[in-house]
C-alpha cells in the first residue's frame, strides 16, 4: 500500500454535490471517510457514489449508545459495505461487544471494521480533568479504552498520534490504529488539541492518517494531498 492510500480524506461538507465535487478534484484519494455532517444531510447515496468509483469508505457515525441500539445500528449499517465504522469505546463492555457481534453476525468476513474512539482528538488533558472529571492521565485513558475495545473484540481504535506509540506496542501490530489530529507544519490546528504532523503520526505507528482541513480547505487540494505524500514519503 502506498503512503497516499494511507490518507483517509473526510468530506465533512453539508451536501452531497460538495462532497462529489471534491472526489471529483482529488482523485488520487483512495479513502474517504463520510461523516455526520454529509450522512445527517444527503443519506446513504454518497456511499452508492464512492462505490461506483471504487474507492475505501470509512462511515464514521461515532455510534454511542446502549447495547440493543448500537447492536441494531451496526445490523442496519452492515448494508452498505463500507471499510470501517466507529462506535465510541465509552459505550462500555457489554455494547461494544453485541455492536461487533451483530455486525459480524450480519455481514461475516465482508463485515466492515468496527473501530473504537478512544477520546476526541479536541479534548486535552484539562478537558479530561475540569470537565469530564476523569481522574487519570490522558495516555493512560487513551490506552484503557483501546484496551476496552480490543478485549469486547473489535478490530481497533481511533485516537490521537500522541498515543498511536503506546498503543501499537500494548494491542499488537494487528490492532488497526487510525490517527485524525493530523497537522502539517504549515497548516493551522483549528479545533484540534494533540496534533502530530503526518510523518510523526506514521512513524508512531498509525496504520492510516485522517486528514482534513489542510486538505480540503486549501486553495489546490490537490497540491496539498500530494505534498503531504512527499512529506510522509521523506
Ligand atoms: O472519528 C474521527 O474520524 C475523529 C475522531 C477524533 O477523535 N477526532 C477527529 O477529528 N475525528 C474526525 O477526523 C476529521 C478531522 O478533520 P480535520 O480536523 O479537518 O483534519 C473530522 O472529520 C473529525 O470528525
Amino acid at each position: 500500500m502506498s503512503v497516499c492510500d494511507r490518507i483517509i480524506v473526510p468530506l465533512d461538507v453539508p451536501t452531497q454535490a460538495e462532497a462529489l465535487t471534491l472526489i471529483d478534484a482529488l482523485p488520487e484519494v483512495s479513502f474517504w471517510k463520510v461523516g455526520l455532517e454529509l450522512f445527517v444531510s444527503s443519506g446513504p447515496s454518497i456511499l452508492s457514489e464512492l462505490k461506483t468509483r471504487q474507492k475505501r469508505i470509512f462511515l464514521d457515525l461515532k455510534f454511542h449508545d446502549i447495547p440493543n441500539t448500537v447492536a441494531g445500528a451496526c445490523r442496519s449499517a452492515a448494508q452498505y459495505q463500507v471499510d470501517l465504522l466507529t462506535i465510541h469505546a465509552t459505550c462500555g463492555r457489554r455494547a461494544l461487544k453485541d455492536a461487533q457481534t451483530a455486525l459480524v453476525e450480519t455481514a461475516g468476513e465482508q463485515a466492515p471494521k468496527l473501530i473504537a474512539i478512544t477520546l476526541l482528538t479536541s479534548l486535552n488533558s484539562r478537558d479530561l480533568a475540569f470537565d469530564l472529571k476523569i481522574p487519570v492521565e490522558l495516555p493512560e485513558y487513551a490506552l484503557q479504552m483501546a484496551l476496552l475495545a480490543k478485549e469486547s473484540g473489535l478490530p481497533g481504535a481511533v485516537c490521537s498520534p500522541h498515543e498511536a506509540a503506546q498503543l501499537r506496542s500494548v494491542c499488537g501490530s494487528e490492532f488497526l490504529l487510525v490517527c485524525p489530529g493530523v497537522r502539517p507544519a504549515w497548516s493551522e490546528a483549528g479545533d484540534q488539541r494533540r496534533a502530530m504532523t503526518p510523518g510523526e503520526a506514521i512513524k508512531a505507528g498509525a496504520d492510516y492518517l485522517v486528514i482534513g482541513r489542510p486538505i480540503t480547505a486549501s486553495e489546490d487540494p490537490g497540491a496539498a494531498f500530494q505534498r503531504i505524500c512527499e512529506e510522509i514519503e521523506g
